[in-house]
């Protein structure tokens, strides 16, 4: 311990002795005239008994620097009782009288030296605690109501802090170079805590009360709590209070006043009306260390639309010619693509179109429909199977070649490959993913025979299925879009193109168009090859289920209208889906009769 501390030590017991003398004369007094002010009657005496003993454990506990606050609830703020190095006394300790709590140099002066004084409560119900350093002076005057219940009324005036806790009811308030005025009144029974804090000046510092918890920086604060009634409601004021930058928070509502300057030097309180006046201190050096610096935002206008995020911008943006001209781009191709969506939803449905749609359950429909109808949903393609019927596997098939088993027997990546024209053949083509694979499983109801994807492009090579001893179904690999190199796809699409151009035995292309998207312009290639070599085509749109029935309608009059004048092209116009079904019976009976009339 360095010279410093002693002289401290000793100082503060040189204190600590006459608060020990004046203890039992002006504590008492002091009692007794706040004993008077309450106006208790029976339990004055009891009371004063209480705090001789108590005002004997103070000076005991002053004289040791030792402060204790205590409580009925038995509540300690770990926090603030680990950082002054206190222990923790329990309520039975109250009784000892003037047995004292004894602590050595180091706590007392871990404690820094700090006055404390700590007043009785009556019958042991609340202890209120109020500390302030050695430059400080504290007034607190206590007040009871007049049922002498479990209320106290607290005043504190003209205290100022340099640095401390302030602790009530278990709130620990940490105030520096402040002065606080705190009061709170009671005016009934019904234990709600009035608080008044005038004439407050901090620096910065937290005021925590209530557990709320507000930080002020080189302001003044004053604080008014008052209730009228035992209802628990409180209604605070502050006025007199400064502030440069900082958080007043209250009631767990942030404040946050930046360089915001007002004069309001008396409160003006209202019950229910809560009130905020800051008030600009005299200039101070010391405060500007609690200026929280200004930040200058700068705002970037992102004129264009595509994500931001993450981005960083430079301050120099994109001319607006640039944005213009790739505007008028954009809405160029949007009215485009609305002109033709435009034009397909004027097209006039044809009733009986419509009604064929319908009666074949093709478009998207809900599952009660199909239920309705007697359907299974459960089985696969559940509209080819018979109404009714519980069988996996298709019970009946009107078609006998359709019956038949399908075997793989030829894959040809080159025209060479091709087999012999034994058979009559029934070529499968379109863009790939349209869905040729699935729709010869459906045909066959021979579900896995032919492998699908949802990746196009994986049909790659001309794949030859016979059906029995009477047809030849072929999987041609598709064109457009594909997961492939470019070379094998053009090398696959000229094999195609040879294929239908020049296969004898081929009786008939289907050339499956996607419902949704109708035909592109290699599905005309497509057509313009078959015109030319007279080969005999069918359109069959695939995928129906995923659209809506009079958009299939829509799409298949469309699509007539655009072959109208092909000579190859066939009729009718076919409509499936390889999902639930629809419409592969029709087609089943449509390719039966190519084999049926097919001459080798
Ligand atoms: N919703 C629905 N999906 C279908 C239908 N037909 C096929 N699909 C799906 O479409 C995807 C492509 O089917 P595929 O039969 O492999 O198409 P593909 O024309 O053979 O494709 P490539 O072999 O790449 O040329 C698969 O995921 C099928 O499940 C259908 O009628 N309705
Ligand atoms: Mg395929």
């Amino acid at each position: 311990m360095n010279q410093e501390t002693r002289s401290k030590h000793s100082s503060l017991k040189k204190r600590a002795k006459v608060a020990i003398g004046r203890s039992d004369g002006s504590f008492r007094d002091r009692f007794k005239t706040l004993d008077s002010k309450k106006k208790v009657n029976l339990r004055t005496a009891k009371i004063n008994t209480n705090r001789r003993v108590k005002n004997d454990d103070i000076a005991s506990n002053v004289e040791d620097g030792f402060y204790k606050r205590r409580n009925d609830s038995g509540r300690n703020d770990e926090n603030v009782s680990n950082l002054r190095g206190r222990r923790t006394e329990s309520d039975d300790s109250r009784g000892r009288g003037s047995k004292l709590n004894y602590r050595g140099r180091n706590e007392t002066s871990d404690f820094g030296g700090k006055k404390k004084r700590i007043y009785a409560d009556d019958g042991g119900s609340k202890l209120r605690n109020n500390v302030s350093d050695s430059k400080s002076k504290v007034f607190d005057k206590r007040e009871s109501s007049q049922d002498g219940g479990d209320d106290w009324r607290m005043k504190r005036e003209n205290s100022e802090n340099r640095s401390g806790f302030l602790r009530r009811n278990g709130d620990a308030k940490y105030v520096s170079k402040n002065r606080v005025f705190d009061k709170r009144e009671s005016q009934d029974g019904g234990g709600d805590p009035r608080t008044k804090r005038e004439n407050s000046e901090n620096r910065s510092g937290f005021l925590r009360k209530n557990g709320d918890a507000k930080y002020v920086s080189k302001h003044r604060v004053f604080d008014k709590r008052e209730s009228q009634d035992g209802g628990g409601d409180g209604r605070t004021k502050r006025e007199n209070s400064e502030n440069r930058s900082g958080f007043l928070r209250k009631n767990g509502d942030a404040k946050y006043e930046n360089s915001k300057q007002t004069r309001g030097p008396v409160e003006e309180h209202k019950f229910g009306v809560k009130k905020l006046k800051v008030k600009k201190n005299v200039s101070d050096d010391s405060l500007e260390m609690f200026d929280r610096p200004r930040r200058k935002r700068r705002l970037f206008r992102v004129e264009y639309p595509h994500d931001t995020a993450n981005k960083r911008f430079d301050d120099s943006l994109p001319t607006i010619d640039n944005t213009t001209e790739q505007k008028k781009d954009s809405d160029t191709e949007e009215n485009t693509e609305m002109s033709q969506n435009a034009q397909f939803r004027a097209i006039p449905l044809n009733p009986s179109i419509i009604s064929f749609v319908n009666e074949n359950l093709l478009g998207r429909r809900r599952e009660i429909e199909f239920k309705k109808a007697g359907y299974d949903i459960e089985l696969p393609s559940p509209l080819d199977n018979i109404p009714f019927s519980t069988s996996s596997e298709r019970e009946r098939i009107e078609e006998p070649v359709f019956r038949n088993k399908l075997t793989f027997f030829a894959a040809a990546k080159v025209s060479s490959s091709f087999p012999p024209p034994d058979l009559p053949e029934i070529a499968f083509a379109g863009r790939s993913n349209v869905g040729k694979s699935s729709l010869l499983n459906s045909l066959t109801r021979q579900w896995g025979v032919v492998r699908t994807s949802d990746k196009p492009g994986l049909t790659q090579t001309i794949n030859f299925f016979n059906l029995g001893s009477k047809l030849c179904l072929v999987d041609l690999p598709g064109y457009g879009f594909a997961y492939a190199k470019e070379e094998v796809k053009e090398s696959w699409e000229e094999l195609v193109k040879e294929y239908v151009s020049t296969r004898e035995g081929l009786k008939r292309v289907c050339l499956l168009i996607d419902t949704k998207w109708g035909m592109k312009p290699r599905d005309h290639e497509l057509i313009d090859l078959m015109e030319r070599s007279k080969t005999k085509y069918q359109i069959v749109l695939t995928k129906t289920d995923l659209a809506f029935p009079v958009d299939v309608a829509r799409r298949a009059m469309q699509i007539e209208e655009n072959l109208r004048t092909k000579k190859s092209a066939l009729q009718p116009l076919m409509m499936v889906s390889s999902k639930t079904g629809a419409g592969i019976r029709t087609l089943r009976t449509v390719l039966s009769n190519v084999s049926r009339f097919a001459r080798l």
